[in-house]
């Protein structure tokens, strides 16, 4: 199963997030729940049920996790996420915030990662305008990095690519499919 797991304070994260989950839905038979990571930021462990998780969090009050995930953030270090495969997207303004651009990706992709969870999704930095991010590391975004003042009109294409750059990526795990799902190899149909 598969959880795309979003915080949002002014709903373009929830509405990538949304077209992520039908995407994914439109291409594979596996299981596909979105979560509003203000219904579980109490208590993340509902959230280990789930294989993947498709982490959305835009970078808000320059270089910090939006509110929910600020919230949410301190519970990750009681997880253990070994076997868990995360990708991450996020959302970020590149012109009026070059020095903090998409920090919120490295912030989150750090922690699972120190979690043990098993990133996928990296993107190319290419073709943005920016000076610093946390959300970089060996010249990649640790995920999907989307924006919605600057390139508004680049959100679905780029969406459309990273939604099948994960089932390639997932595909070439199936022993993290076999490992959480009995049904086994043939969920994936990339
Ligand atoms: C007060 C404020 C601070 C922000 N800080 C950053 C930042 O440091 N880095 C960044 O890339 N974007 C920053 N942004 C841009 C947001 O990430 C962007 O507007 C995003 O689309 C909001 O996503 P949401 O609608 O899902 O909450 C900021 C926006 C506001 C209004």
């Amino acid at each position: 199963m598969i959880a795309v797991v979003y915080g949002s304070s002014t709903d373009n994260t929830k509405g990538a997030a949304s077209l992520i989950a039908d995407m994914l839905r439109a291409k594979t038979t596996v299981p596909v729940d979105l979560i509003d990571v203000a219904t579980v930021k109490r208590d993340l462990r509902p959230l280990l049920r789930y294989w993947v998780w498709i982490i959305g969090c835009p970078t808000w009050n320059i270089g910090e996790l939006q509110d929910d995930w600020y919230d949410a953030f301190p519970l990750l270090d009681q997880l253990d996420l070994q076997g868990t495969i995360v990708a991450l997207f996020g959302f970020g303004d590149q012109q009026g915030y070059p020095d903090t651009f998409q920090d919120a990706l490295g912030i989150l992709g750090r922690k699972v990662r120190e979690r043990g969870a098993m990133i996928i999704g990296r993107w190319p930095i290419d073709g943005y305008d920016f000076f610093h991010s946390l959300g970089v590391e060996d010249g990649m975004f640790f995920g999907l990095a989307l924006d919605y003042e600057n390139e508004d009109e680049k959100t679905i294409a780029r969406l459309q690519a990273w939604v099948d750059q994960l089932l390639s990526e997932l595909a070439a795990h199936p022993e993290g499919i076999v490992r959480r799902d009995v049904s086994g190899t043939h969920l994936i149909h990339p």
